[in-house]
């Protein structure tokens, strides 16, 4: 069975909200509780392909597919577009912190403008979208948070210091997070992927020698792409982890 045809029936007409789900995971993750009949929406700032993806997912699945166009660093175009998906779709039960950029930098040439930008792109939008959903969670009685760390930060890649520092830090937000947000019956966990070949990595950075060098490193021999991550989601998310908060769930092939 994959992930996108196991049945949850509690996703059934539940808001969920995706970061960063017009490419790559984040699409796979719109697709995968979209077709668990939810009400998806998700935050991008990819125009083009996240209007396709929406349109395309909204003539197959139970509900339409909202794309807000908004720019993660600003955190007041968060708060205005989670409330705009309360009030379109009902209160939020499940939200996936997914955006982030792994642009690759060298160590000498990092500015102080560069790491405040990156530490947006990648910390920064994680607390404050979590923070601007979890009203209408409490208002609903709880909910589920899935943030998107990496096992990058724990492998010493000295390619990307701003982004694996981020990384780390979203494993102790989660932890915090879940601390604080327990009581109220809202669950908080990361996932940490491993190399997952999307179609910007293979443009940007992967090659298919890095590819089987990569997975020379997993214990299975088959380099995972965007829907190995939606499994583990959904199961994050869904009534079977009601018992599971402040973890770190590693998805990587059996890196480490
Ligand atoms: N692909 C991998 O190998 C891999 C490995 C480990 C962890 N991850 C993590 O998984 C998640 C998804 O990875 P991916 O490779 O699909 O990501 P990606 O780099 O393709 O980007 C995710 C999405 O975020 C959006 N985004 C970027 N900046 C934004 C901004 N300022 N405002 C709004 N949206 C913005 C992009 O347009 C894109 O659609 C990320 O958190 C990433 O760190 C990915």
């Amino acid at each position: 069975m994959s992930a996108m045809s196991a049945q949850f029936p509690e996703f059934r007409d539940c808001t969920v909200l995706v970061s960063g789900g017009g490419s790559g995971i984040g699409a796979a993750l719109v697709e995968g509780f979209a077709r668990q009949g939810a009400k998806v929406s998700f935050l991008d700032i990819a125009e083009a392909e996240s209007r396709e993806l929406a349109e395309r997912l909204s003539r197959e699945t139970a509900h339409p597919v909202s794309f807000y166009h908004t720019d993660l660093r600003d955190i007041d175009a968060i708060r205005r577009a989670v409330n705009e998906v309360v009030e379109k779709s009902g209160p939020i039960r499940v939200l996936v912190n997914n955006a982030a950029w792994d642009d690759r930098h060298e160590f000498d040439d990092v500015t102080e403008d560069y790491w405040d930008n990156n530490q947006a792109v990648n910390l920064r939008h994680v607390f404050f979208t979590s923070q601007a959903v979890a009203p209408s969670m409490r208002a609903a009685g709880g909910g589920a948070i899935i943030n998107m760390s990496s096992i990058a930060f724990k492998l010493n890649m000295g390619v990307f210091p701003a982004y694996a520092a981020a990384k780390a830090a979203i494993v102790g937000l989660t932890k915090s997070m879940a601390g604080r947000l327990g009581p109220e019956n809202i669950r908080v966990n990361c996932i940490l992927p491993g190399m997952v070949v999307t179609e910007r990595q293979m443009k940007l950075w992967l090659t298919e020698e890095s590819i089987a060098r990569s997975v020379q490193e997993q214990c299975l021999k088959t380099p995972l792409k965007p829907d190995a991550i939606v499994g583990p989601a959904l199961f994050l998310a869904s009534d079977c982890a009601a018992g599971m908060t402040a973890q770190s769930l590693i998805v990587d092939g059996g890196v480490l």
